[in-house]
């Protein structure tokens, strides 16, 4: 797998998020293991509450998983509340993904207006960041449009985006099921998605790189709201596995039109079975092959 990038602005001559992603998928199966670094998994693994437990509770992660699974997902709170050493840990996390070939979702779930995104779109997905990874998550909810530069990083560098369009919580219902013009805001969001991914699957690829986030969790939203989940032709991340009560029948609910497209994501159910490598990893795998199973049929 190719994690080589071009410049901003320079064509990317290599394979696109989307692709690399559903390579991954198609070998490994589905799933993508969340690295969410709790107090509580921290105390469980005999880590320390500071940046070195962090540190190591992440590579321990990956290394556990290096190979085993399409992609993992830390989730940069958890980083980010020790400071400076935090980010340093993400930063080493996401470095030690590339080594163990592990696609890499930093879930940071960035979103500002035009101008401030540029910033943003340098850190997580420009050419030489630190703290890019493989694909960032993203929130629309300053207007999809804002999330522009932030796509055309991604697009010009071979990495990926996920944003938000129905999240797994139940307060995301407020904004995202709000009709704009008599829409759902949901739904037009999963229509600009699908708009940024047309010209690489024009180009031929099995899957765009602007992908959505759509939780398992979420029940028959997407349908009731008319949200396209199959004309996006991105990849659909899908938080609410295991800890939020999401498993594989509610993928397959959810995601019914679109199953080769999901990448469902879970972290506290399979880090709860660390510290040990061995079980870890097996945690994952008993999940993955679950989920593999239900997107096949
Ligand atoms: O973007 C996300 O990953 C995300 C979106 C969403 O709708 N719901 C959601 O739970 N997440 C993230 O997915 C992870 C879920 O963790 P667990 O509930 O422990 O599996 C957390 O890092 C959340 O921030």
């Amino acid at each position: 797998m190719t994690t080589s990038t071009a410049g901003a602005g320079e064509a990317f001559a290599g394979a696109g998020f989307g692709t690399r992603l559903s390579e991954a998928m198609a070998a490994r199966g589905p799933l993508c293991v969340g690295i969410d670094p709790h107090v509580g998994l921290l105390q469980r693994w005999g880590l320390p509450d500071d940046a070195r437990g962090v540190r190591e509770f992440s590579l321990r992660v990956v290394q556990a998983l290096a190979g085993q699974v399409a992609a993992v997902k830390p989730q940069s709170a958890f980083f980010e509340r020790y400071g400076s050493p935090g980010m340093a840990a993400l930063e080493e996390t996401i470095a030690a993904c590339r080594a163990a070939d592990l696609l890499c979702v930093v879930d940071a779930k960035r979103g500002d207006i035009g101008s401030t995104m540029d910033g943003y779109a340098d850190a997580f997905l420009g050419k030489d960041s630190t703290l890019a990874g493989d694909a960032v998550t993203l929130s629309p909810y300053l207007g999809f449009e804002t999330l522009r530069p932030a796509i055309d990083a991604a697009l010009a560098t071979g990495r990926g985006v996920f944003v938000l369009a129905l999240t797994s919580n139940p307060e995301g219902a407020q904004v995202q099921h709000a009709l704009a013009d008599g829409v759902p805001v949901a739904a037009l969001i999963a229509r600009q998605a699908a708009a940024a991914n047309a010209a690489e699957i024009e180009a031929g690829a099995p899957l765009g790189s602007v992908g959505l986030v759509v939780g398992a969790t979420v029940g028959s939203a997407a349908r009731d709201l008319g949200v396209d989940l199959g004309a996006v032709r991105g990849p659909l991340l899908a938080p609410g596995v295991g800890a939020q009560g999401g498993g594989a029948a509610q993928i397959r609910d959810v995601f019914a039109d679109a199953l080769r497209a999901v990448l469902p994501s879970s972290s506290r159910d399979v880090l709860r079975a660390g510290p040990d490598a061995g079980d870890l990893l097996a945690a994952a795998q008993a999940i993955n092959a679950e989920l593999r199973h239900a997107v096949a049929g």
